[in-house]
């Protein structure tokens, strides 16, 4: 059993999409779902982990397809970040069922609902071995969650920031639709941007590259994964500044 003494890492931003938290359904949120993140968090939080979160809103809103279907585009970014603070609330909830210690802060101010978003209590939080889920993404239009987890990743002064997603890593295309596509162990953040990989934002790389901030693409339903990569496994896919020599 991995113990406090095995962890390679000792601050994670985690970055969960919405999409993950709605199970087999087409909409909404599946309590099942959230109770096994909660397992997981809680398997690094047992070893000394500090974990912060950021969790999407595509299971709800997304900006762009409410903007497809006729709405203003700012609206549906304002609702698609509202709908993160939903599914941050459930995830607290099932954290807290499962005892382990969460808070949630807000990128846009709600006061009575959620605290607003403030970096220097959010670190004396994660410092004290709560988890923190930062919502409301980065609180402006026009940016994704993937870029909010980078940044609140930077801010915080995390060692990784963990992209869970429904793929297990970065492919050559993706492998959703290209079956011959093959995956990368590691890649440097220079490949992903020329070669246009399209498993995360542009923007959220550049943020990490600028920044020195390492990447792991990872997949998230396959179970033990994430205590796999805080002891040092190789799950998925590491992306960093440059590709050592094979
Ligand atoms: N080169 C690539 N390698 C891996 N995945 C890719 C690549 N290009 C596109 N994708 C797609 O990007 C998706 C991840 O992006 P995202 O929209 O954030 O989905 P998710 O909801 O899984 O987080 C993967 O599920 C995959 O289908
Ligand atoms: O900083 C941000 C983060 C998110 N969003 C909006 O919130 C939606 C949900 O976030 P995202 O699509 O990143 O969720 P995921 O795909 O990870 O579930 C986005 O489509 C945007 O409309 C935004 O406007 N600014």
């Amino acid at each position: 059993m991995a113990t406090a003494r095995d962890k390679k890492y000792k601050r994670i931003l985690l970055k969960l999409s919405g999409e993950q938290l709605m199970g087999d359904e087409g909409f909404g949120i599946d309590p099942k779902v959230l109770d096994k993140m909660a397992l997981e968090i809680g398997q690094l939080v047992g070893i000394g982990v500090q974990v912060g979160l950021v969790i999407g809103g595509g299971n709800l809103f997304r900006g762009a397809a409410l903007s497809a279907a006729g709405l203003d585009r700012v609206t549906g970014d304002h609702m698609g970040m509202l709908a993160t603070v939903m599914n941050a609330l459930a995830m607290r909830d099932a954290l807290e069922r499962s005892n382990i210690n969460c808070s949630v802060m807000s990128a846009i101010p709600m006061s009575g609902v959620v605290e607003h978003y403030d970096r220097r209590k959010a670190i004396r939080l994660l410092e004290s071995g709560e988890v923190v889920i930062f919502s409301a993404g980065t609180g402006n239009p026009f940016f994704t969650t993937d870029s909010a987890a980078c940044l609140r990743g930077i801010e915080v002064e995390a060692d990784l920031v963990l992209k869970a997603t429904k793929v297990d890593g970065v492919y050559t295309a993706d492998p959703m639709k290209d079956p011959t596509a093959v995956k990368y162990d590691r890649l440097s953040f220079d490949e992903v941007l020329t070669k246009k990989l399209g498993v995360m934002d542009l923007t959220a790389i550049c943020l990490c590259q600028e920044q020195n901030l390492p990447l792991r693409v990872f997949q998230m339903d396959k179970a033990g994964a994430l205590l796999n990569i805080m002891t040092g496994g190789s799950e998925g896919t590491l992306v960093e500044q440059s590709r050592p020599a094979e």
